[in-house]
């Protein structure tokens, strides 16, 4: 169903969310909203660290996420819930986005955010692999075989041919599934699968360091999509510590990332250019 006309706003499902917006289209959409945020006042994004409500009777979080940008005069909000211990048949992540009309503050539509959080993260990363990548990469390990594992392998392969897509996962069962939806190879073992990788993408719900900095090849870019929680870890000190550490917002990053918190990283440490502004301002600096 795309939208109900009897409303005075449209209600847009996931499979219209699908329909209406490609990857690639996506990617560079997302593009131009990271550099929009990275200027700061000069992009005109009011985009606060969002507010997370803990469900702790449940184990589960409710995430509230509004924000407004004045180049493309967009005025929305996501509300997302994220239950790490997964009831069968329930999605750990669930989501809607609601528009509402910048001039009055109506409310236009309210949008299925499922679709979107899947496809929307995954264009993110697709964003920093391609402009943290110094040459073509061959070999892409996604860690993880959930709903992002999936939009992962899709919107990666966009900008990059991989020679070789490989699937860990912590169910064998689970992680060969995916690998078969998305035309990749299952790896048995952890370290096996990221062996020469130069592209690794973290998305488990892991609450403890999984990836090991000896397991990764020198100038891999790692891409940290879980562990979005001050408790969560996927990498370990040895990553964190040794690796240049690139966020798309510093504040966010401190105040939510599990792995930059616990591993004592810094975005302020100017030796360790953390955010996307700060690592541009840091290569034109290496380049003179
Ligand atoms: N940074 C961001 O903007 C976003 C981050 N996320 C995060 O990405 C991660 C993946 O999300 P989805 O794919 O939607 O979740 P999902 O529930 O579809 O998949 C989670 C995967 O993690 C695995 N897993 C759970 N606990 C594990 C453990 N201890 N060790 C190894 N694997 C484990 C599960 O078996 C499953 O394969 C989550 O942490 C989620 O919160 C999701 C959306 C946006
Ligand atoms: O940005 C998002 O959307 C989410 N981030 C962390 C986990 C829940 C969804």
């Amino acid at each position: 169903m795309a939208s109900n006309c009897s409303l005075p706003f449209v209600y847009i499902s996931g499979e219209e969310v699908r329909r209406l917006v490609g990857m690639a289209e996506l990617i560079e959409e997302m593009a131009r909203g990271l550099r929009w945020v990275s200027e700061r006042d000069e992009g005109g994004v009011v985009q606060p660290v969002r507010t997370v409500v803990r469900v702790d009777k449940y184990c589960g979080n409710l995430g509230l996420m509004p924000a407004y940008s004045s180049k493309s005069d967009s005025l929305g909000a996501k509300l997302v819930t994220f239950y790490p211990h997964q009831i069968e048949g329930v999605p750990s992540h669930q989501a809607i986005v609601i528009v509402l009309d910048p001039r009055t503050g109506t409310l236009q539509a309210i949008v299925d955010g499922v679709e979107i959080t899947n496809m929307r993260t995954a264009a993110a990363s697709a964003c920093a692999a391609r402009a943290l990548l110094q040459q073509a990469p061959r070999v892409l390990c996604i860690v993880g075989s959930g709903v992002q594992a999936r939009s992962h392998a899709e919107a990666l392969r966009i900008h990059h041919s991989f020679s070789e897509v490989r699937i860990w996962g912590r169910s064998a069962a689970s992680a060969q599934r995916c690998a078969d939806e998305v035309r990749a190879k299952v790896s048995l073992s952890l370290p096996d699968a990221l062996r020469d990788a130069d592209v690794v993408v973290a998305v488990t719900l892991a609450t403890e360091p999984l990836i090991r900095g000896e397991w990764l090849k020198t100038g891999a870019v790692v891409i940290s999509v879980g562990a979005c929680h001050s408790d969560w870890r996927e990498l370990d000190d040895d990553v964190m510590l040794n690796s240049l550490v690139t966020v798309d917002s510093c504040d966010a990053a401190m105040k939510e990332s599990g792995d930059i918190i616990q591993s004592g990283v810094s975005p302020s440490n100017s030796q360790r250019p953390n955010c996307v502004s700060c690592r541009q301002r840091y290569l034109q600096k290496l380049e003179k």
